[in-house]
């Protein structure tokens, strides 16, 4: 008989009841469910603080697919800064959402936030109507009724439209006592409907053990005696076997693994999505709480990353260049500051070799204007955080969430800014110095000047384009344009104050000539002849060389 591991992130608002419908989901299915059944053993583990599980029977898909039981992992998400991490550091496997909505209070900040986190990072939500017994029984349906109208209206051209929604009381008795008086249809309303309805809408989650190297989310660490220490958490990515080395970085440690557990029973064995206890050899379990656990040299420390940037729509702010922003990312939450760019190309994916427009800061309407296929991308420096020299844990493609965090909650503004996957992470301490360059990021700059005089049948003198002081060498060999139509290069400085040579290539126009002519007056109606530069100038680069 075998069995899956599903993980369900539940989510909502504080106080909705995410923790009480937790431990409802846990104590129906194992009373209503399970208890008929060989494995019964298996129900309600309590995992760890943010972790419950229960285990039914699956249903028909699953069934098909060999896995006659499916072990739902319920990861309870707190308050809202651990809620982005939790979600973050389990997004490759959150399979489903659970959102809990007060009923009595409907839709608040968090709700929204959630939703976002959600759309993020799953396709499937199932909605937790809460807090029922807190309605007179008479006006109940009409109170769903009415929630469930907002609610699909809320969710009208998101992928989460048309999601199942199951109204519920999971509040459980505080004590023995009161559970024996209590009838249970009191204390715990409709749960039975709610786990049905979540056997009815289980998938078939991808999984897939060969997809690259080991990454394991630990949650929990301890030591049992005479076995070693032992990690409990989800696996990420790729798989794990017995004597496998595997590497702790934030110990910057390798280790072997000694055995591993899956549904408490010892495997040789676990892939992508499963939870499971992992033992290791000669480890201190007071080192490690949580993090990752990886094949050796998978998770690198990285001091910037870059990222496609997908604004958040309810982010009502401007996201500005050089602003700072609390990012998630991997175990971690810290400040970093941005620098957008963008293309206009055609090109699909991110190359460090091709060049970028700096882009100082971008709106909703910016974003709206400009159209599906523009991109925006961001340098994420998280070597501006002084609280954080080592750079952050993470792996490439990881999602990452930027959010503004100190804005007052009381403002019903919704504070995630944007979220995207790492494309390029900088792994080097000395990024800025040594990597940085290789980016190329330019602004576009226009100068405009005067030309003097000629100087011969090729060449023509120029003034007012640069200081006395600008080093003119990094100008030379760009093109300029001519308010005659001619059309030249810079060929070197000319004198000390700043004048320079221009080279026409085909020889000075007559129109050129005529307007240079003093004699001929036309110098004075048109006014002097301009010149106009338009260069790119690479912000990375601090040799400053300038180009076109
Ligand atoms: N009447 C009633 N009270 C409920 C129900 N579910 C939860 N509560 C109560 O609501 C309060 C909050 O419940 P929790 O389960 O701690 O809510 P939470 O969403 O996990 O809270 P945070 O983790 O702080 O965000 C507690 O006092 C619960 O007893 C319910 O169905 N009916």
């Amino acid at each position: 008989m075998s069995t899956l591991n599903f993980n369900i992130g539940v989510l909502g608002h504080v106080d909705s009841g995410k923790t009480s419908l937790a431990k409802a989901l846990s104590t129906v299915a194992s009373t209503a469910c399970f208890d008929k059944n060989p494995q019964s053993k298996q129900r309600g583990i309590t995992l760890d603080l943010g972790f419950s599980s229960f285990t039914i029977q699956s249903n028909e898909i699953l069934q098909k697919n060999g896995y006659d039981f499916v072990q739902y992992t319920l990861v309870d998400c707190p308050g809202h800064a651990s809620l982005i991490k939790t979600i973050i550091g389990g997004a490759q496997i959150i399979d489903m959402m659970l959102l809990v909505i007060d009923i009595t209070k409907g839709i608040q900040t968090q709700t929204a936030e959630c939703l976002i986190i959600g759309e993020i990072c799953c396709n499937k939500m199932l909605i937790v109507l809460n807090k029922l017994d807190l309605i007179e029984p008479d006006k109940r349906s009409s109170a769903v009724e009415k929630m469930s109208k907002r609610l699909s209206k809320t969710l009208e051209n998101t992928k989460f439209a048309n999601s199942p929604i199951v109204s519920v009381a999971a509040s459980l008795p505080i004590n023995e006592n009161e559970k024996e008086n209590q009838e249970s249809e009191k204390s715990m309303l409709n749960m039975d409907l709610l786990i049905n309805k979540l056997k009815e809408i289980t998938f078939l989650p991808e999984r897939n053990e060969q997809n690259g190297p080991f990454l394991y989310s630990v949650d929990h660490c301890f030591t049992v005696k005479g076995q070693g220490t032992v990690m409990t958490g989800t696996i990420l990515n790729g798989n794990v076997k017995v004597n496998d080395t595997v590497e702790i970085p934030i110990l910057k440690c390798k280790n072997k693994v000694k055995s591993i557990q899956v549904f408490r029973k010892p495997v040789d064995k676990a892939i992508q999505g499963d939870r499971c206890g992992i033992c290791l050899a000669n480890f201190d379990s007071k080192q490690f709480e949580r993090g990752f656990v990886c094949s050796p040299g998978y998770v690198k420390n990285s001091y910037a990353v870059i990222i496609e940037l997908k604004k958040i729509r309810h982010f009502k702010s401007k996201i500005e260049s050089m602003s700072k922003f609390h990012i998630s990312i991997g175990h971690e939450t810290l400040l970093a500051k941005i620098e957008l760019f963008s293309t206009e190309s055609d090109d699909d994916n991110f190359n460090m070799s091709n060049e970028y427009l700096h882009v100082p800061e971008i709106d909703q309407e910016f974003l709206d204007q400009k159209g599906k296929n523009f991109k925006v991308y961001a340098l994420i420096d998280f070597s501006t955080d002084s609280t954080n020299d080592q750079g952050v844990l993470c792996v490439d493609d990881s999602l990452l969430i930027g959010s503004k965090l100190d804005t007052d909650i009381h403002l019903n503004q919704c504070r995630i800014a944007f979220y995207g996957r790492i494309l390029h992470s900088f792994t080097n301490k000395e990024f800025k110095a040594n990597d940085l360059p290789s980016l190329k990021v330019y602004k576009e700059k226009s100068r405009e000047g005067v030309v003097e005089r000629k100087h011969d049948e090729f060449t023509i003198i120029g003034k007012s384009l640069f200081k006395k002081e600008t080093n003119m060498d990094l100008f030379v060999g760009l093109k300029v344009k001519l308010s005659t139509g001619d059309e030249g290069v810079i060929e070197s400085g000319f004198g000390q104050s700043g004048k320079f040579k221009i080279r026409i290539q085909n020889g000075l126009s007559q129109t050129l000539k005529d307007s240079l002519d003093k004699k001929t007056g036309s110098s004075q109606s048109n006014g002097p002849v301009k010149i106009i530069l338009n260069f790119k100038r690479f912000i990375y680069d601090d040799k400053k060389k300038m180009s076109q």
